[in-house]
């Protein structure tokens, strides 16, 4: 069972906290359902009144219209009331699943990077998007329909009470049967309902998947059918749902028929008291009239108890990523870093249980070019990421001009460092915004004069609409050498003292190889750098090589030194002069 599962809140201690501010509305709401309720129930007496004035042969023809008209009159309010109490608990609800949305969103970006890689994109669109939303007719029906229909029903009930003990309880005959139905198809309702929610979630983010990894699937000629996981996600899906059908279909049918059933007792018990004499027409009459307005609203507000507990799940799902430990980082600074360069102590992480970094022990000074290499899994874009705070430490630590990066705000260590990735993300805006993510505030002509400093200036004039062009969806009108130079081009406008390069360069094609180059070269002029780079010709000048090797590190130097010093430099190097050699891009 996961954390979600285990998620026993209240889904109204939930729906009060998040509702501050909108509870007046809730209130009016259910205030306005109240009375909506009494309009439903009033007619029932004016059709006693009716029937045992017919019965008597008392009344005139304008008693009765007198007494159809109210009754009329009573429907309509009680409609126009039922319009108002959904309008205003709509209203709060929208309002509730908003700011629920915006905390989400808040909290994905106060969370450390793995715990939101963690979860597949789609697990977290789903959640903010279509299991939010789901909830919303629910919780906006919930506080209003069913507190009216269970005061509205216990109203009722309480009234044949008081007009004759002996017929209250013969309503209550057919409630044990009509439960013991109902109860043989909550049977195991726990698990069945897990079932559900995990197949949906299961088949949802296979879903994204699927359609993330469409141009694979095509190149690979791939049907969906092809795509094992999903089918089986579909499959899984189905089979869940028949199972809960046929096991809780007799169940439900069963007791839908008979719990309304009040006259099975009401009838024979009444007939009964009535030979006897104990009983009066009228007191029969108005228990057989009043018992209509009992079961069905009891039972409108049973089919709450699935809602509810859909709710819940999805409440559970919330409350888990909100709960999310956040990146430990304080407001403001005690001590600002009093230079740019970069200190590893002991330095110990994990990606959950799986230790990737030893103990690493690096220095690196402010203004050098530092190059990290090694063997593929070895943990340099590990290090890289630490450094640039988008993961925390799990012992050791990281220091940034001296100080230790846990104590600095995000907003200082952001400012501070420029990480340039193999896939940075473009947003589908245009490139002029997509630059100035860069640095907010940046007017066109700084954007423009970065995207000269970098070269590419001219490639961004030769598009459709130069800097008004549209990126498209992560980019993808753009090709992946493009993506890069822009991503780099943001990067200079945000000219961060520290600059990370991971794999920057490997969409670069031969043609753009100098552009990006010397694009490069004047972004981390004068700064301190750290570049991840698998061709080891492009960082051959380095100020310091750093070989990692399954988590440690394994030496440290110029290439000179390292050639004469490290065996595992040297085998790299022959490996990549041989490639070269050979004619292979470098
Ligand atoms: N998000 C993650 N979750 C779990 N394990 C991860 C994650 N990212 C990396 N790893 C693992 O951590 C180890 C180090 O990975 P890392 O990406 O730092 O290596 P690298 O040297 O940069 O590799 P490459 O040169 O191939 O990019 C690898 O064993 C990798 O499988």
């Amino acid at each position: 069972m996961n954390k979600t599962q285990k998620t026993n809140r209240s889904v109204f201690s939930w729906l009060s906290e998040f509702a501050k501010g909108r509870r007046g509305e809730y209130l009016l709401s259910v205030i306005t359902a109240l009375i909506g309720v009494a309009c439903s129930l009033i007619p029932y007496f004016l059709i006693i009144k009716i029937i045992t004035a017919l019965i008597n042969g008392t009344a005139e023809l304008s008693y009765y219209l007198t007494l159809c008209a109210w009754m009329a009159g009573l429907w309509i309010l009680r409609y126009i009331l039922h319009s108002v109490s959904t309008t205003l608990s709509h209203h709060a609800t929208f309002h509730v699943l908003a700011k629920v949305r915006i905390m989400l969103l808040d909290k994905l970006a106060t969370l450390p990077l793995g715990t939101v890689l963690d979860r597949s994109s789609g697990s977290y669109k789903n959640i903010i998007v279509e299991r939010v939303d789901s909830i919303e007719t629910t919780l906006a029906h919930l506080l209003p329909e069913m507190t009216a229909n269970i005061v509205g029903a216990l109203a009722v009930l309480a009234l044949i009470f008081a007009n004759d003990r002996r017929m209250g309880l013969s309503m209550l005959i057919v409630l044990p049967l009509g439960m013991l139905c109902f109860m043989s198809m909550f049977r195991g309702y726990n698990e069945k309902f897990q079932r559900t929610v995990t197949s949906t979630k299961a088949l949802n983010d296979t879903a994204v998947e699927y359609i993330g990894g469409i141009e694979v699937i095509k190149a690979f000629g791939q049907s969906k059918t092809g795509y094992a996981k999903f089918v089986s996600a579909a499959k899984e899906g189905a089979d869940c749902f028949i199972d809960w059908m046929k096991s809780s279909l007799f169940g439900q049918s069963a007791g839908m028929a008979i719990f309304p059933s009040t006259l099975l007792g009401v009838l024979p018990v009444g007939c009964l008291l009535y030979m006897q004499g104990t009983l009066t027409a009228d007191t029969f009459l108005t228990v057989i009239v009043l018992s209509f307005g009992v079961m069905q609203p009891l039972m409108t507000a049973f089919s709450y108890t699935d809602d509810i507990a859909q709710v819940r799940t999805i409440v559970g799902e919330v409350s888990e990523v909100l709960s999310c430990e956040d990146m430990r980082r304080p407001e403001k600074a005690v001590k600002l870093p009093c230079d740019n360069s970069i200190e590893l102590k002991n330095v110990r992480f994990a990606y959950h249980d799986k230790e990737v970094l030893h103990g690493i022990n690096l220095h690196i000074e402010q203004g050098t070019v530092n190059a990290l290499v090694g063997p593929s899994g070895s943990g340099k874009s590990t290090i890289a990421r630490l450094i640039a705070s988008l993961w925390d430490v799990k012992d050791g630590s990281v220091e940034l001009g001296g100080v230790d990066i846990r104590t600095l705000p995000l907003a200082e260590c952001t400012k501070r460092i420029a990480n340039v990735s193999q896939d940075n993300y473009l947003f589908d805006l245009s490139v002029m915004d997509n630059i100035r993510m860069g640095r907010k505030g940046a007017t066109d002509e700084e954007v423009i004069d970065a995207a000269k400093k970098s070269g590419c200036h001219e490639f961004i004039m030769s598009l459709e609409n130069g800097y008004q062009t549209v990126c498209g969806a992560s980019g993808g009108h753009l090709s992946g050498g493009e993506r890069q130079r822009i991503s780099i081009t943001r990067a200079m406008l945000k000219d961060a003292p520290v600059v990370i390069l991971d794999e920057a360069t490997s969409y670069t094609d031969p043609e753009n190889e100098a552009v990006i180059q010397s694009a490069l070269a004047k972004l981390v002029k004068g700064k301190t750098v750290i570049v991840i780079a698998h061709r080891l010709s492009t960082i051959a000048d380095a100020d310091q090589i750093i070989v990692v090797n399954q988590g440690h590190i394994e030496a440290a130097g110029t290439q000179e030194e390292l050639l004469k010093s490290c065996p595992l430099y040297k085998t790299m190097w022959d490996a990549h002069i041989s490639v070269k050699d050979n004619g292979e891009a470098v």
